[in-house]
């Protein structure tokens, strides 16, 4: 299938930077959320990116504007009826993402692919509730978007070969590099990452180390780009929360337990970067430690 036109759900950290990635690369790309603010941050955020990569020489000028251009918004979700190609990057929650694709689903042509971003649930159960189970399935990008090199594909158990082809097809068309996953809760990446992140949250909730000597230890100790209490308030709270808790429900074994210091700054509303407070206090000129 000749995929032209992409439908993005969600203008979050992850919608946002798909649309980036997307338009770059060619495709016309309609961007929808239940919130005008969101939209109008996700295009003043790309905007701002695609200039750095312009001051960077990595890309022109006229690339930029050209791509600016090929991306519009939405607030009607009914808007996406004609588009190719959905990548659902909208909250991490399963009944979101179920009351979506119900929208969604009546208004589609019958070829077009509808595929999630999420980064736990399964991608199974999401298709069963549409009318496409062949023709579903996960396409989950790294954050930053525009700098991660990876997308990890799942197949649902339905997954056809025509629909898996058209995704890597898009994969290579946006110079990235795919790595298959079968449909098991967290799938690759999440599976490993999200349990040394809930750990790394034990060891602070237990006293072991302060925000500050976990994230040194971890950076200085094994080379991380980021530590990792900075880089769950990178991903956000609620989703490695949400994370840990399809692990838990979906695999269940205790060594899945969220941390329940994780599950008190989700609470408080703390939830990162995207709320200026998570591990590190974002609102001063240098992120500080909150405990
Ligand atoms: C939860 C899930 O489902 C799956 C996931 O995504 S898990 C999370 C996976 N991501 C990671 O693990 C990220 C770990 N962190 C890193 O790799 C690095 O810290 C980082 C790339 C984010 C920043 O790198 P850095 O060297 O500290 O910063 P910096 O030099 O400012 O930036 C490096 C590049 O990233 C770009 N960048 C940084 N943050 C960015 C952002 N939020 N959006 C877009 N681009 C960004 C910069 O512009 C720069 O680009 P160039 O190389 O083209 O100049
Ligand atoms: N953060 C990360 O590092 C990664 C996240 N993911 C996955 O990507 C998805 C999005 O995550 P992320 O971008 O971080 O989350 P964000 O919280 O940054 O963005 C989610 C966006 O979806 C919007 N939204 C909520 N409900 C709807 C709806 N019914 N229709 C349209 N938009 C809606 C939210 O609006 P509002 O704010 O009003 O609720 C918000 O703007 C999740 O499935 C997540 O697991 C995948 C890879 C990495």
């Amino acid at each position: 299938m000749d995929i032209k036109r992409i439908g993005i759900v969600g203008a979050g950290q992850m919608g946002n930077g798909i649309a980036h990635v997307c338009a770059l690369a060619g495709y016309d790309v309609l961007l929808s959320d239940v919130r005008d603010e969101a939209l109008s941050e996700a295009l003043t955020q790309i905007g701002r990116n695609m200039d750095r990569q312009v001051s960077r020489e990595k890309i022109s000028q006229s690339d930029r504007d050209e791509a600016m251009e090929r991306i519009g918004t939405t607030l009607k979700l009914t808007d996406l009826g004609p588009t190719d190609l959905i990548i659902e990057a909208a909250t991490e929650r399963e009944d979101i993402k179920n009351a979506i694709f119900a929208e969604l689903v009546p208004v589609l042509k019958p070829e077009t692919i509808l595929t999630s971003n999420t980064s736990s649930i399964s991608i199974t159960r999401l298709a069963s509730r549409t009318d496409r189970p062949e023709r579903f399935m996960g396409f989950h990008f790294m954050n930053p978007v525009p700098i991660m090199q990876l997308v990890e594909l799942i197949r649902g158990i339905a997954t056809n070969e025509d629909t898996y082809n058209a995704c890597q097809s898009v994969v290579t068309r946006l110079d990235k590099t795919s790595a298959t996953a079968e449909d098991f809760p967290a799938f690759i990446v999440n599976r490993i990452l999200m349990p040394m992140i809930n750990e790394a949250v034990y060891t602070l909730y237990e006293g072991v180390g302060t925000v500050t000597s976990i994230d040194t230890s971890m950076k200085l100790g094994a080379n991380h780009p980021m530590g990792p209490l900075e880089l769950a308030d990178f991903i956000g709270l609620d989703t490695c929360l949400a994370i840990m808790n399809v692990l838990h429900d979906g695999l269940a074994d205790t060594k899945y337990r969220p941390c329940p210091l994780l599950t008190k700054y989700v609470e408080a509303g703390w939830l990162g970067r995207k709320t200026n407070r998570g591990f590190y206090d974002y609102r001063g000129d240098t992120p500080t430690p909150t405990r």
